[in-house]
Formats: structure tokens, C-alpha cells, sequence
């Protein structure tokens, strides 16, 4: 039978490999729904060959230019986020892969959990603003939140099979990013060109900005918190440069399962739709007797205080990992516009952070005014 899909962000970097998936696995899969937000030509030729039933873009004056470019065709264009929530919750599909990038995503994965969607979950921004809240609903709800982010794919994989309780502590791997080894002083005069060339990744600009600054392994603590319901001290980073083991998780016995692969994100994304399940493919092979070395060192988080803020912010919980990471999505933004330097990204989040107003989160609607709160107070301090 036919797996039914739908894919919030399906024009970005996680969003086409999953297509790319569903393409060598025709028989496997059918894409009930698609979004974008501006890249509307790419989401015009998706759904002339995917043919979805609904199209999302979230820009309502793209939404309207693309209805009009596609005239007659079957799918029927939504705008805003109503759009995306009406692809989250399509009564038709039994999973949704959840590929668009930041808090954006929070809403309609709430309410595809709560109409009972099994989650493929790309967005990390999600379970950072709103872990607690996710996974209470995935558990009230009883569905499957199946993790796509190479670090927690490879955690979750380990875990088959295995009972939380058997955990002592899971080792997430990071590859340091670009500037592997720079003092501050060198960080302060990286360009966006630099930031965006991650050594062993090709992904989209948010991301890339974070593996740079080390938020994203920052951000992936915290996501794994929530997803394998572990405590802070059950987590460390170890720096893999190589980027060939995507993660490990150490047993109570002393015994440690690690995942391991070429870098591609076709293979999480791959697990993530055809779980429980593994399915042959043609992706690269890794060749043990090619890899010359695979070397593990220290996180530098005095130099890249941005992991250190984001393990903070997770132990402080409450409203904090939801300031960091509103914090961090308006100044990477700033950053990508080349309004702001590398360096101003920890420095504010910092500042932000010490003059959090805020400290529980009873619910979503909570969450929605904190995040927006972070966010004016982030840009009345860089505009000013
Ligand atoms: N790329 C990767 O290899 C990995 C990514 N992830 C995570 O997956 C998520 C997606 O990352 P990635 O694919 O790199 O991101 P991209 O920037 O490549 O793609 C983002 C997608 O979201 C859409 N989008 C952007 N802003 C909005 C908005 N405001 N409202 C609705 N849709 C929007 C984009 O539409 P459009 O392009 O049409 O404007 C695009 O479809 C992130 O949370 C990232 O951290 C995790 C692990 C690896
Ligand atoms: C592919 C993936 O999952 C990214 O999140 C990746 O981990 C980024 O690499 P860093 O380890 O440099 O953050
Ligand atoms: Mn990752």
C-alpha cells in the first residue's frame, strides 16, 4: 500500500531530497500535499510532476501568482499559514514529513499531532521553542514523532529495539563546522561566503549559519532532550570532523551502538518515511578501507559560546530555550543580510537572554508571545 505524505517546505534543502526519495520509490509513496514560502517556480514544476492534491506558500502574493500560472491543474493553492496547516492535517495522508525552517513550523505540527499524523521531523526549531509541549501531544495523541536530523536518526536508530531505561548517556557528533580550531579575534572577521562553505554539508542558509556559530549542535541538544527524554548530564558533543559516525548512544553495561554513513541526508530522510522499515537504495557506500582516520576532540565553548548559551538556556528551561532560539533566528536572518557581524550573533542572544522577562511556558500561546517578545526586543537593539 501506498504511504500518503505531505511535506511542509518542500522547496528547501531537506524538502527536494525528500522528493528525491519518493522518486526512486515511486511505488512506495504518494505526495498529497507540498509548501513553499518564495521559491514558487520550483514549487510549480513539484506539483506538475507530483500532482498533490493541496499546495501551500505561505507569501500570500506568491500564493496568488502561482494559482494563476497554474490555471486548471487539480491542486488547489492555499496561502499563509492556514495553508499549512490545512497540509499538516489533510485527512488522506498518515505522515508528515515537517521540512520548513524555524518556529514557523511549531503551529502546524501541533496541529497535525493532534489529527493524529505521525511526524518525519527535519525542523528542529520545533521541538527547541516547544519541546515539552510536542512531545506531551505526540504522547496524548499516540503518534510517532521519527527524527530526520542525522544526529537524532542515528540515535533513534541505535535505540531500536531498546528500552530508554537501558540509556546511560548518547554522544552527539558534531564536525565543528567551518571554523574549526579560530580564536574570537579570527571569528570576528568571517564573511557570510565563509559561514555558508560547511565542510561536510550541503544545506540551507540557516543551518549553515549555525553549524558555524555551533547553535545547530546547541540546538540538537536540546531536540534530543525532548525526543529521547534524556537529562542534561546524559548528553555530550564530541567533535567528529569527518562527519562518518552520525552519533552513539552508550548502555548501561558500558556497551556503545554508533550509527555511521557517507554524509547524505537521503538516508535519515529515507529511514524516517519508510519506518519501521529499511528499504534498499543506491546511495554511497562508505569504504572502510578508503577512510584513512576518524579523530573525536573536544566542543571549544569559550570560543563558540553558542552551544554553551543554548545548554544553558536548556537547564534554566521554561521560557529560555525559546528566547535563545528566537534570538538566534532574527540574528542569523540579520546575518544573511549582511547587517550584523558573525560575532553579534552570540553576543545578543547573551544579552537577550539576561533580560528574559519571562520564566514558565504553560502552553503554545505562551510560547507565540515570548517568541515574539524575543524578537522585537532583538531588533530594537540592532536597529538602535
Ligand atoms: N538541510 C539539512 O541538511 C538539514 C536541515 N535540518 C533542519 O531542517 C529544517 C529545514 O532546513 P533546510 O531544508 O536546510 O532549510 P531551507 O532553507 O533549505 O528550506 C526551508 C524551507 O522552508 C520554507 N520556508 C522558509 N521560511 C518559511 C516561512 N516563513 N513560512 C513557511 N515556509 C517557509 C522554504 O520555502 P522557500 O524556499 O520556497 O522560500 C523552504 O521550503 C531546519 O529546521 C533545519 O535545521 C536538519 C538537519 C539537516
Ligand atoms: C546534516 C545534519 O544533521 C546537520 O545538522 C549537521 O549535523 C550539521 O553539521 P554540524 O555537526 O556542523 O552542526
Ligand atoms: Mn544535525
Amino acid at each position: 500500500m501506498m504511504k500518503k505524505i505531505s511535506i511542509l517546505g518542500s522547496t528547501g534543502s531537506i524538502g527536494r531530497q525528500t522528493l528525491d526519495v519518493v522518486r526512486a520509490n515511486r511505488e512506495a509513496f504518494c505526495i498529497m500535499g507540498l509548501s513553499g514560502n518564495h521559491n514558487i517556480d520550483l514549487l510549480e514544476a513539484q506539483i506538475k510532476e507530483f500532482q498533490p492534491k493541496i499546495a501551500a506558500v505561505m507569501d500570500h502574493e506568491k500564493a496568488l501568482e502561482l494559482s494563476k500560472r497554474l490555471g486548471k491543474c487539480s491542486t488547489e493553492v492555499l496561502a499563509g499559514m492556514e495553508g499549512l496547516i490545512a497540509i499538516a492535517t489533510m485527512e488522506e495522508i498518515e505522515l508528515l514529513m515537517t521540512a520548513v525552517v524555524g518556529m514557523v513550523g511549531l503551529l502546524p505540527t501541533i496541529k497535525a499531532i493532534q489529527s493524529k499524523k505521525n511526524i518525519a521531523l527535519a525542523n528542529k526549531e520545533t521541538l527547541v521553542t516547544a519541546g515539552e509541549i510536542v512531545m506531551e501531544e505526540a504522547r496524548r495523541n499516540q503518534v510517532k514523532i521519527i527524527p530526520v536530523d542525522s544526529e537524532h536518526s542515528a540515535i533513534f536508530q541505535c535505540l531500536k529495539g531498546y528500552n530508554l531505561k537501558e540509556v546511560n548517556r548518547i554522544i552527539l557528533t558534531a564536525s565543528g563546522g567551518p571554523f574549526r580550531g579560530f580564536q574570537r579575534n579570527q571569528l570576528e572577521k568571517v564573511t557570510l561566503e565563509e559561514t555558508l562553505k560547511h565542510p561536510k554539508w550541503n544545506m540551507g542558509k540557516k543551518i549553515s549559519v549555525d553549524s558555524a556559530t555551533l547553535m545547530n549542535k546547541g540546538l540538537e541538544v536540546i531536540e534530543a532532550k525532548w525526543l529521547f527524554d534524556l537529562e542534561q548530564h546524559q548528553i555530550e558533543v564530541v567533535v567528529h570532523p569527518q562527519s562518518i559516525i552520525h552519533s552513539m548512544v552508550e548502555f548501561i553495561d558500558s556497551s556503545i551502538l554508533a550509527q555511521l554513513g557517507c554524509p547524505d541526508m537521503r538516508v535519515p530522510i529515507q529511514f524516517a518515511l519508510t519506518y519501521p522499515n529499511r528499504v534498499e537504495n543506491q546511495l554511497q557506500r562508505l569504504n572502510f578501507s578508503e577512510l584513512r582516520e576518524l579523530t573525536f576532540e573536544k566542543p571549544d565553548m569559550e570560543n563558540f559560546t553558542c552551544l554553551k548559551l543554548a545548554i544553558e538556556a536548556m537547564n534554566q528551561g521554561g521560557s529560555y530555550p525559546t528566547v535563545l532560539n528566537a534570538a538566534n533566528e532574527v540574528l542569523v536572518d540579520r546575518f544573511l543580510q549582511r547587517k550584523i557581524g558573525f560575532m553579534d550573533i552570540p553576543n545578543e542572544i547573551e544579552s537577550v537572554l539576561e533580560n528574559n522577562p519571562f520564566k514558565k511556558v504553560e502552553d503554545i500561546n505562551e510560547i507565540i508571545v515570548i517568541d515574539q517578545w524575543t524578537r522585537d526586543f532583538v531588533n530594537n537593539r540592532i536597529s538602535s
